[in-house]
């Protein structure tokens, strides 16, 4: 019988700057889809609520600080993984309000982007259709 396993859920966050950029990060080259610009974010705990995956993730990753409260739903894909072997969800927060200097510890390079600049990065499959939502919101002002 064919194994079955449950989706990988992965929280990813756009940070938007004062000037109305969105910070992205290069993912490290050794990784899967390594080199590609992405949301920064990750994998879900076991039975963890995706605001706090979001705000442990980013304290990880870029040692800054989220409040549950600043964090606004922007969009959400699915796909499978690189690998096919598994369902692939990312739920994308935007936030406005963070503590602290965002420093891409583990990624090649990071850079804050127009919204609509997004889409001409080389990104791994599942940020583009969340980058395009991002900018309609943000075109919209549909959030905040
Ligand atoms: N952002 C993004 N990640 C994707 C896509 N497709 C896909 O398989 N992935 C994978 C790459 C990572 O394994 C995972 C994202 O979680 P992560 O950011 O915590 O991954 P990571 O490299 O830091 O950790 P790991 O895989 O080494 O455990 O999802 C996609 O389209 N966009």
């Amino acid at each position: 019988m064919q194994e079955i396993s449950t989706p990988l859920l992965v929280s990813a966050v756009a940070l938007i700057g004062p000037a109305g950029t969105v910070f992205m990060q290069r993912r490290h080259l050794a990784s899967v889809h390594g080199g590609l610009w992405e949301f920064p974010g990750g994998k879900a705990e076991a039975g963890e609520h995706p605001e706090a995956t979001a705000i442990r993730e980013l304290a990880e990753e870029l040692g800054i600080h989220l409040r549950r409260e600043d964090l606004v739903p922007a969009g959400f894909a699915a796909g499978q993984t690189h690998d096919a072997r598994r369902t692939l969800v990312i739920l994308l927060y935007a936030c406005r309000r963070w503590q602290g200097e965002p420093h891409g510890h583990e990624a090649e390079e990071t850079g804050w982007f127009d919204p609509a600049a997004l889409a001409g990065l080389a990104m791994p499959p599942l940020d583009y259709p969340l980058a395009a939502q991002l900018h309609r919101a943000l075109v919209k002002a549909a959030l905040f």
